[in-house]
Formats: structure tokens, C-alpha cells, sequence
């Protein structure tokens, strides 16, 4: 199983500092999300770690050979690393076998290899069609069998289900994840949607700015993140001013321990933490009064003030206030301090 690291990785682009020292460990046989917004540099990690861009500094290695760095560039083909593009990007002049074919050398080029790939992705089927006779989740199915063809060891797939609609999106990816972990082979999935990270990857890489500014498990990264933007990046996240005291903090809506990340901070801060630890209910905790409502399908938001603090809660989807206007909240778990920056 191939693992791939990357140590202190630059890039410029037309002279915007776009990768700013990026430093990422995947294990063997280890699926990794680089979870990031637009623009912080994804793509341009991916297509250095794939060889089709050389980097400015520091160093990428591929099981523990150095594929670029100071005076290095193993070109991609000699990387044995499958890429599957943005939307798939297949040829549309070739049908699905010949797609597959394609990233093939020419003595491996069989029809049994071929036909072997294309079931191992579940398109046996449509070898002869061409991609515009494909669904998009057809589409999508083929570029991984395009990219697993050649039996790579790492295989980097860059925002692979932008163009499919929700249900199909998750469904595929659950469906290639399987297939990757069925070969062996290590992954990087590039995404900026939270749920697609956390659902596939052992390991979630948060990009900011050209930097990975958190990586680890994923409940670790989304239940104590490193940063504010970090825990904006992984999801919704309400912030609140504190007042930190022995391990706890000290809110407007009630007192609630501290995660692993800040001990040892005391005095004024500001607290993260997820909109699902804050529990609306009629009886007990803080009082709030209902500003607005907005159904979400299996959820609603209520907008809440607590004195002149307005927050976002979530409350099952029939939640009604009552005629007051007033709920009562009850917060669970730990959250994450934040010192004042500046
Ligand atoms: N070849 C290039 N020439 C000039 N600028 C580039 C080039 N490639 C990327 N950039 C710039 O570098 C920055 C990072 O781009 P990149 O595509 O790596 O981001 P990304 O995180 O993958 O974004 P997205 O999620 O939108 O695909 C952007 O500001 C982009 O405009």
C-alpha cells in the first residue's frame, strides 16, 4: 500500500502565493478528504502531487521516494498515480472501453483488463457507448475506472461529483469509495462539502489559504476544531463570548466544559460549537425568545435572541413556539475556545 506525503509544499501562481507551505501525511491504503473552499489551492496540490505541474519548494513523496522537490520531478506517468479530473472529463470520441484503454500501456491494453476494470466499477454494460450516451453518475463511474486501469497505488480524485444532483452524489460516492478501498489503493478526495469528507475519508485535511490548517479523523476535526475558519469550513458552527474558568466556559446560554484544544486558557474568549448542542425544549435551561423560523425538511432553524444575542438552533422539524414566543435552551457536550485574536 503507497503512501504519499507532502512536506513544506509552494506554488505560485503568476505571482499569488497560492500553496504556502503545505504539509500532508496519508498512510498506505488510507482514504484522505482535502476539504477546503474555493480558491484556497485543492486543485493545485492535486496536480503537483500528480506531476502535471512542478512545485516552487518543498518536497512530495510517493511511499517514501521523492517524487518532486529541490531538483526533482518524476513525471506523472512514472508516478503511478490515477487522476480522476473535475465532472470526469472523459474523451468523447472514445467509447467507455476505449476511455478506459486509454491511460493503459500498450501490452496491457487487453480486453480482459479492460472488461475486468469496468466491472470492478459496476459499467460491464456500456464498454461500447460513448460518454455522451452516459448518465452522469455513468460518467463518474467510468473516469474511476479510467484512472484504477493502470493498478495505481494512489489514486487523487479532484471534486469528482460537482455536476451530480444530491441523492446521486452521495450514493456514488459511498459507491466509489467502496471500489477504492476494494483495490487498496490510497486516495485524496477533493471536496468542499463536509458531509462528502467525513462520510468518505479515514483522515480530513482542511485547507485555508494555501495551508492545511487541521488534519485528522474526522469527528476529531469537526468536534474540536483548530480554528474558527476551520470550524466554518466543517460545518455550521454558532460562536459565542465567554468567560473561561477552571476548564469551563461561561456563556449566555449556560456553562459547558471546554474540549481538548483550549485547556489552559482562562479569561475572555470566544466558544464554538455545533448548532446540535444546543437542545430546544419548553421547560428547562436558558430562556430565548423565537425571532424567526425556517424549515429545513428534517430539521428547522429557529433564530433566537438571549438577551442582545441573536443564535441560530435547531429544532425538530414540527417544532412550534408557543404563543410567548419562548423556548427554553439546554447545551450538551464540550465546545472549543478561541483567544481574541490581534
Ligand atoms: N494556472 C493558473 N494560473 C494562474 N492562477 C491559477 C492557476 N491555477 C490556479 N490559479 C489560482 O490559484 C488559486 C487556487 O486555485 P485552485 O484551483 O488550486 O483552488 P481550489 O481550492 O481547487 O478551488 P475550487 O474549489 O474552486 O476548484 C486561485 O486563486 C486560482 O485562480
Amino acid at each position: 500500500m503507497t503512501s504519499i506525503s507532502a512536506r513544506d509544499v509552494r506554488k505560485a501562481h503568476g505571482g499569488n502565493a497560492v500553496l504556502r507551505g503545505v504539509d500532508l501525511k496519508v498512510a498506505g491504503g488510507e482514504i484522505a478528504a482535502l476539504l477546503g473552499p474555493s480558491g484556497c489551492g485543492k486543485t493545485t496540490l492535486l496536480r503537483l502531487i500528480a506531476g502535471f505541474d512542478r512545485l516552487d519548494g518543498g518536497e512530495i513523496a510517493i511511499d517514501g521516494r521523492v517524487v518532486a522537490g529541490p531538483g526533482a520531478h518524476l513525471p506523472p506517468e512514472k508516478r503511478r498515480i490515477g487522476y480522476v479530473p473535475q465532472e470526469g472529463a472523459l474523451f468523447p470520441h472514445l467509447t467507455v472501453a476505449g476511455n478506459v484503454g486509454f491511460g493503459l500501456a500498450r501490452r496491457e491494453r487487453t480486453k480482459a483488463r479492460i472488461d475486468e476494470t469496468l466491472g470492478l466499477v459496476g459499467v460491464s454494460e456500456l464498454a461500447g457507448r460513448y460518454p455522451h450516451e452516459l448518465s452522469g453518475g455513468q460518467q463518474q463511474r467510468v473516469a474511476l475506472a479510467r484512472a484504477l486501469a493502470p493498478r495505481p497505488g494512489v489514486v487523487v480524485l479532484d471534486e469528482p461529483f460537482n455536476g451530480l444532483d444530491l441523492d446521486l452524489r452521495r450514493a456514488i460516492s459511498t459507491e466509489v469509495v467502496a471500489t477504492l478501498r476494494r483495490t487498496g489503493a490510497s486516495a485524496i478526495l477533493v471536496t468542499h462539502d463536509p458531509e462528502e469528507a467525513f462520510a468518505s475519508a479515514d483522515l480530513v485535511a482542511v485547507m485555508h489559504e494555501g495551508l492545511i490548517a487541521q488534519q485528522g479523523n474526522p469527528l476529531a476535526v469537526y468536534a474540536t476544531p483548530a480554528s474558527p475558519e476551520v470550524a466554518r469550513i466543517t460545518g455550521a458552527a454558532v460562536f459565542l463570548d465567554a468567560v473561561i474558568r477552571d476548564g469551563f466556559a461561561e456563556t449566555v446560554i449556560g456553562a459547558m466544559p471546554l474540549g481538548a484544544v483550549a485547556a489552559g486558557v482562562n479569561g475572555r474568549a470566544n466558544v464554538c460549537l455545533r448548532p446540535e448542542q444546543i437542545v430546544v425544549g419548553a421547560l428547562r435551561g436558558c430562556a430565548a425568545t423565537v425571532i424567526d423560523r425556517s424549515f429545513r425538511g428534517d430539521h428547522c432553524v429557529l433564530n433566537v435572541a438571549v438577551g442582545d444575542v441573536r443564535l441560530p438552533v435547531r429544532a425538530p422539524a414540527a417544532f412550534e413556539a408557543d404563543a410567548s414566543g419562548v423556548v427554553h435552551l439546554e447545551i450538551s457536550g464540550s465546545c472549543v475556545a478561541f483567544l481574541p485574536r490581534g
